[in-house]
């Protein structure tokens, strides 16, 4: 019997989800940040058999630590709020149940910030990390801060083909110090999920409260509350008592646009170089002053717009003016930006025009891919075409 090996036992009444709960029989732990699990023949033999239906290898998974609130302390038990980051992912594993029994286990620091700081060369890092996991892994998860845990996970998405190997991100709303801390459950929940084997051809998702959600669509919805991601296209499934229950078979996000990345060589920078693109709030008594000044600034432009599309009369035509692609998305949270509502150029159709709709995408989802877009020099048609798959354009 190969080394790697182990026996399963189901822990849970439903036999079918719990293929991934697998019970070692003699676990052994190092210190390398790796956790192995090895039992021999004679180990097995001396077991009792009666709870033992087969012998498998474990997955295989790689945590990637970020930081965020997961990985922060506050003054008091009672803080919830002005806490700092503070903790690696060692520590972090400290804090859950013994899961050697479930995957073995690697783990990697490749920064550790709140996510308001997450610029270029940490995405880099990000990107680089879940690529190279991707080669030896069963499956990937990653620690983030939950407020702009949404745009890494729709950019890994958007630039990197996952094949069948589950990318998990997974944060918490309560500092590792308060009372009833998030954190230790999520983290638990994302490594089982990103070890069981319904999860694979899953592509990015978001675990959280319970709750697991498609990365590309995810968006964070209340600034406090445990409950805090919620999706308008459906969560994936549930997390309860060890039991994973997937609501539909494995399906990709509709309209997803791949993008190929030119990465830095080894004697360049190790970061992402994209073309700059700004976001702007429409509000009531909204005027062209601020367009005016960004556009010298910026390769393309975002605008979260009133509705569906509403923008007063002279913005449109001052953005129709504009030699530069603009994007029109949404304040409110939910629904979309129709291709009918864009404004109609003088003389052309709405489909020559510099104005894009976003369709179902948030503005900083928008100012993403239309900075994928231009970092791979795509004509406005191409754009056009890109953010027509998530039904704008
Ligand atoms: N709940 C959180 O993780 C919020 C934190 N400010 C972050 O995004 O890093």
């Amino acid at each position: 019997m190969p080394n790697d090996s182990v026996a399963i036992t189901t822990i849970c009444s439903d036999v079918e989800n719990s293929q991934f709960m697998v019970h070692s029989l003699y676990p052994d732990e190092d210190n390398s940040g790796t956790r192995n699990i090895t039992t021999s023949e004679n180990d097995i033999n001396d077991t009792d058999s009666s709870n033992i239906q087969s012998v498998v290898t474990l997955p295989r998974i790689k945590i990637l630590g970020t930081g965020g609130t997961i990985a922060s302390k506050g003054a008091s038990a009672s803080n919830t709020a002005g806490y700092n980051v503070d903790l690696t992912v060692q520590d972090l594993l400290s804090s859950i149940p013994d899961i050697s029994n479930v995957c073995e286990l690697e783990y990697e620091q490749l920064c550790n910030v709140d996510s308001k700081d997450i610029d270029e060369s940490i995405l880099y890092k990000i990107y680089n990390g879940v690529a190279k996991s991707l080669q030896s892994f069963d499956g990937v998860v990653i620690t983030h801060g939950t407020d702009t845990m949404a745009e890494t996970a729709f950019f890994i998405e958007s630039t990197l083909d996952v094949g069948e190997v589950p990318v998990v991100f997974v944060g918490s709303m309560r500092p590792s110090t308060s009372v009833s801390a998030d954190g230790p459950m999520n983290l638990y929940q994302a490594i089982c999920i990103a070890s069981s084997p319904k999860s694979r051809g899953r592509s990015v998702m978001v675990s959280l409260n319970d709750q697991i959600s498609a990365g590309y669509y995810i968006t964070k919805s209340n600034a406090n509350s445990l409950d805090s991601f919620n999706v308008r296209q459906g969560y994936l499934g549930n997390f309860v008592n060890n039991e994973i229950h997937y609501y539909y078979p494995p399906v990709k996000p509709q309209g997803c646009h791949k993008f190929k990345l030119r990465l830095p060589s080894a004697n360049e920078e190790p970061i992402f170089n994209f073309p700059k693109v700004c976001i702007l709030y429409a509000h009531q008594a909204f005027t062209t002053d601020l367009l005016e000044i960004v556009c010298k600034h910026y390769e393309g432009i975002v605008i979260a717009t009133m509705g569906a599309g509403s923008l007063p009369e002279a913005v449109n035509k001052k953005c129709l003016s504009l030699d530069l692609p603009i994007i029109y998305s949404k304040r409110s949270r939910d629904g979309m930006v129709p291709t009918a509502n864009m404004p109609q150029p003088e003389g052309s159709d709405k489909s020559q025009s510099n104005i894009i709709a976003s369709g179902y995408l948030s503005p900083e989802k928008s100012r993403i891919l239309l900075q994928l877009c231009l970092n791979n020099k795509y004509s406005m048609d191409e754009i056009r075409h890109v953010f027509n798959g998530v039904y704008g354009g």
